[in-house]
């Protein structure tokens, strides 16, 4: 064939430093573009071959191979596939592929929305021209007699064709790298870059570094005998998990593949395997974390695939945000690979995916909570957080699992809402106590077990939140919450014989006492007879006092004032503790102060952290009252 010189028709000038400008951000992805092109060839022949329109010699294998070579500025995509003609050069190469580039300018010249013009890669070929400065295509196509073709252009708007001396079928793509492209004559970026976008791709691939000097290996075993070279080995894994039947993968093969993929060494809770042909193609595997400690960000990755293909990582458009925090690999034909964000987030296909994969999540938490209670209760802890999440962020998942969210209780057992009520109706009706912190609440929560009562642990962030949702999702039952120390249930009182005109003037009495101790007019102090004689002070603070209090907080750190806030927090003195009595019996002993202050700091403990100043007085009082012992 004679050289022969032609002008790409375009539109513009120069399309090249566009496509070099808007895909910065992604400039990679020629790596996924070029290689998936490779994988296409190769399936092309496959197909070919089994249908007996093409004969492959008996030792074919096919591959592809990158070869990273920083002496010669040049890195290149070798595959043995179907290969080109000159004819198909020609209109593949120089009319078709370059469709996608003028589609993307057309794009670009229509909307300046960026995120349009970013997430649109469908450059195909032309993307090469991101990073290299001269694009050489040497390729041979299967058919018998083809002669190998050479096409060459340095990302102007011409390209040169002429004989090539490829020998092999398939293609070989060489790309001389110019400045802006020059991390990727590093083996280590071109193997990353390998391993982010086509790990999980169909065919073999092998990077190779001519000029890497390979560590000098014994090729003697220990007998003498001469040692068989190791095989190299492929970046990618050809034949993903997903891709099998669920019932023909076992246990250690999806830990195995969560291992790889996630690089986490935590075994995965459980998981949940996709696989739908209709009405559209989704398959995957999505798994359930194990939460590390509590400092852990609760942060998964959901890997979205298109045909073992790489597309992104946690797609919000089409992965529901509270699935988010999972992990796993989707893998979903049908979904356009090369299409903006925008697009998707209004794409009424993508909102079924998004529907199917959120309604499998919860039917498989439902069929555990069914069949393997025990394993469920025991992966509660970890995976509460992330159905929580997703109850205050999904109606419809929160319609399938509310029956199944559990409360660990002050018991030690795990119950649902109906079943917590249930058993605790005689006690209090549709009223729900939570701890938040059971090491300070302790002292409320012994009192609550001397007298056959629980409540349930909320001391997670996301608990609050919770709570409103429920009791909002309840508001026709009538159920609240209240923390074990917002008020005094019944069941913990005894009979109290005195009179409430009484009661008020004792109640009265006692408070100025211990305002006058505590130099503090606002102090409201009540008086209850409690069954237990031990306890002489309790700080009861409403259920809706705190939560305005907690919020207070949260945004006195933006800028508001919580000290404003003003506190109902109120003393209950237990008459029928001795040291009360006592007080009320003796006003004017000297130890009056010691005593109210003691009380008052030892409820206010087991209610909140105290402050430095009040830590501080408590135990320089304490050690007072102990060198009073002697
Ligand atoms: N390695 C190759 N072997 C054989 N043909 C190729 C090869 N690379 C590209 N081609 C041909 O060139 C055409 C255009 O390639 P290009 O990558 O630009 O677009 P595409 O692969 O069709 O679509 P896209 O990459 O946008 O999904 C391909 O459809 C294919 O026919």
């Amino acid at each position: 064939m004679s050289t022969e010189k032609g002008n790409l028709s375009i539109h513009s000038e120069n399309i090249f430093p566009i496509i070099k400008k808007w895909l910065y951000s992604d400039h990679d992805i020629f790596v996924r573009e070029l290689i998936s092109n490779g994988c296409d060839a190769i399936t092309k022949l496959k197909k070919l071959d089994a249908m007996g329109e093409a004969s492959l010699p008996e030792d074919n294998e096919f591959k592809i191979e990158v070869i990273v070579d920083d002496k010669e500025k040049t890195l290149t995509f070798i595959d043995n596939g179907i290969g080109m003609t000159d004819e198909e050069v020609k209109q593949y190469i120089n009319q078709i592929a370059f469709s996608g580039a003028e589609d993307f300018l057309n794009k670009y010249k229509d909307k300046a929305n960026e995120d349009q013009i970013i997430g649109h890669f469908g450059l195909g070929f032309y993307s090469a021209f991101m990073v290299a400065e001269k694009v050489t295509i040497d390729t041979l196509s299967y058919q018998e007699g083809a002669k190998a073709v050479r096409w060459v252009s340095d990302g102007g708007n011409e390209y040169e064709m002429s004989d090539s001396d490829r020998t092999e079928r398939g293609t070989k793509i060489t790309l001389s790298i110019g400045e802006d492209g020059k991390d990727f004559l590093n083996e280590w970026t071109v193997k990353s870059t390998i391993q982010k976008y086509c790990s999980l791709m169909p065919i073999e691939i092998y990077l190779i570094n001519p000029n890497k000097e390979e560590p000098k290996v014994e090729n003697e075993d220990a007998n003498g005998e001469a040692k068989e070279p190791e095989a190299p080995k492929p970046l990618n894994d050809t034949t993903p998990l997903y891709l099998k039947k669920p019932n023909e993968c076992t246990d250690e093969e999806y830990k195995e593949f969560y291992r790889k993929i996630f690089m986490d060494f935590k075994e995965p809770l459980f998981w949940i395997h996709l696989n739908m042909d209709y009405p559209f193609n989704l398959k995957g595997i999505l798994y359930f974390p194990k939460l590390g400690n509590q400092f852990d960000t609760m942060e998964g990755q959901i890997k979205l695939y298109n045909n073992q293909v790489f597309v992104a990582d946690n797609i919000k458009e089409v992965i529901p945000e509270f699935l988010l925090l999972l992990k796993g690999v989707l893998d979903c034909p049908d979904l356009p690979l090369n299409v903006s964000r925008s697009f998707l987030q209004n794409d009424g296909f993508v909102k079924k995916i998004s529907n199917y994969i959120t309604k499998k999540v919860a039917d498989k938490l439902n069929s555990l909570y069914k069949k393997e209670k025990e394993s469920y209760e025991k992966f509660w802890d970890d995976i509460h957080p992330f159905i929580k999440f997703g109850c205050l962020k999904d109606d419809k998942f929160f319609d399938k699992t509310k029956g199944i969210i559990l409360y660990k209780t002050t018991t030690g057992d795990y119950v649902t809402l109906e079943e917590y009520l249930d058993r605790n109706k005689e006690k209090h009706e549709n009223k729900v106590y939570y701890v938040t912190d059971e090491t300070l609440q302790s002292q409320y929560i012994k009192m609550f077990k001397d007298n056959g009562m629980e409540a349930v642990i909320m001391n997670t962030t996301i608990d609050q939140p919770y709570i409103s949702h429920i009791e909002m999702k309840e508001s026709e039952n009538n159920i609240k919450f209240a923390r074990i120390d917002a008020d005094l249930t019944d069941s913990l009182k005894d009979e109290d014989s005195t009179s409430e005109e009484d009661n008020k003037k004792l109640s009265e009495e006692v408070q100025t006492i211990f305002r006058k101790a505590l130099a503090n007019e606002n102090l409201n102090v009540t008086m209850e007879n409690l069954k237990s004689e031990d306890i002489s002070a309790m700080i009861i603070l409403p259920e809706e006092s705190r939560r305005m209090q907690d919020m207070s907080k949260m945004y006195g750190m933006f800028g508001m004032d919580s000290a404003a806030m003003p506190s109902n927090e109120s003393l209950l003195l237990n008459k029928k503790n001795k040291l009360v009595k006592y007080i009320i019996d003796n006003k004017d002993n000297e130890n009056t102060d010691i005593f109210c202050n003691q009380i008052y700091d030892l409820a206010m403990i087991s209610h909140k952290q105290l402050s430095p100043e009040a830590m501080t007085k408590f135990i320089e009082r304490s050690n007072k009252i102990l060198q009073k012992l002697i």
